[in-house]
């Protein structure tokens, strides 16, 4: 028998079944998946095979097998600095929430937060939140940035949390699918969840609260069942979107718009920084690749390790600090 995992807290696991009840689960034996590292065997979005065990008093299941995952993504482990979290699998969609100016969200941001995503093999959204609070200026950034990014490919949608605009159109994107929702501090992400579902009252909010950051080991994530046909992953305590390992080499094929142009460059291995013939430069200068994304690369290209291997979160939220700063 099939089920899909939806919560799991160490050693039990809490499976959904075929007929839609939900089962705890153990596991039996060594789960050991391909090159992957893991404190955790199996991750809430894990498809599984079970058993169902009686006792005299209660029915449990034992997971006995792990189907391939479409994707996932990953923590380094707080304890184990070599081994890897897996916090969630088979996500369909991640939606990316945006705001301009309270809190801003920087195109560098904007731009780890899609690389990752690229890397991953999950589809990115962007959600740009609180529309209802644009002055001219804002609107004229929001739709700037927009257009950017949709001309990329990225589905873009505006919406207001607070006021319910945009609403059906964010749940015709999640319906039948797994999503999940990251941004900083203060986009919306609790308020959007309750208004996409008024009675699911999640616990990203007490939890980025009572500063748990560093406690991530007592937090889980956790599935939920919306009532219009969507699923979505819940990280409590968890904003980022974990860290790839990623080659000098592979960085530009995760800018889409880059990853288009690159059989054009002279050289295969191209960096699109200093060589000649650079296809990506030329469009550069033709206005046909934006400036903000090019310079995104260059700071990912050049950015210490630490900028793309740490939690992407922590990382982008200093920068951002240092450049409010300044
Ligand atoms: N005007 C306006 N305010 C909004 C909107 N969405 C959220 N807010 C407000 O923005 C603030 C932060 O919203 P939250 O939903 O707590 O943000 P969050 O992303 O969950 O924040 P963390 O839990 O810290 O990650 C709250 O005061 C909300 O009321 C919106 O569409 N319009
Ligand atoms: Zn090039």
């Amino acid at each position: 028998m099939t089920g899909i995992v939806y919560k799991s807290t160490g050693s039990w696991y809490t499976i959904k079944t075929e007929n839609g009840d939900f089962l705890e689960c153990r596991i039996k034996g060594k789960f050991r998946m391909k090159g992957i590292k893991s404190t955790n065997p199996i991750a809430v979005g894990d498809v599984v095979d079970y058993d169902i065990e009686n006792t005299s008093d209660e029915t449990t299941g034992v997971i006995t097998a792990i189907h391939e995952r479409k994707n996932y993504i990953v923590r380094k482990s707080v304890n184990l600095s070599h081994q890897m979290h897996i916090i969630a699998s088979n996500i369909d969609v991640v939606f990316l929430l945006v705001t301009i100016n309270n809190p801003p969200t920087t195109t560098s941001f904007i731009d780890r937060f899609l690389v990752t995503a690229e890397a991953y093999g999950i589809e990115a959204v962007i959600v740009f939140n609180k529309i209802d609070t644009f002055d001219e200026a804002t609107l004229d950034e929001q739709l700037y940035l927009q257009h950017v990014y949709s001309s990329i490919g990225y589905k873009c949608l505006r919406v207001s949390a607070k006021d319910a605009k945009g609403i059906e159109e964010l749940k015709a994107l999640m319906k039948d699918k797994v999503s999940m929702f990251s941004g900083h501090s203060g986009v919306g992400k609790s308020t959007l969840v309750n208004t996409l579902e008024p009675s699911l009252n999640l616990k990203t909010k007490q939890i980025s609260e009572s500063h748990a950051q560093g406690k991530h080991t007592t937090t889980f994530a956790e599935m939920f069942d919306l009532s219009f046909g969507a699923k979505i992953i819940d990280t409590p305590g968890i904003r980022g979107f974990g860290i790839v390992d990623m080659d000098k080499q592979e960085i530009g094929d995760y800018f889409p718009e880059f990853f288009a142009l690159k059989d054009q460059c002279k050289f295969n291995n191209c960096l699109h920084k200093d060589e000649p013939h650079c296809a990506i430069k030329k469009a550069l200068e033709k206005d046909e690749i934006s400036w903000s994304r090019y310079k995104s690369y260059i700071q990912i290209l050049e950015g210490d390790e630490e900028h793309y291997r740490s939690d992407i979160y922590d990382a982008e939220r200093r920068a951002s600090d240092e450049t409010r700063k300044s």
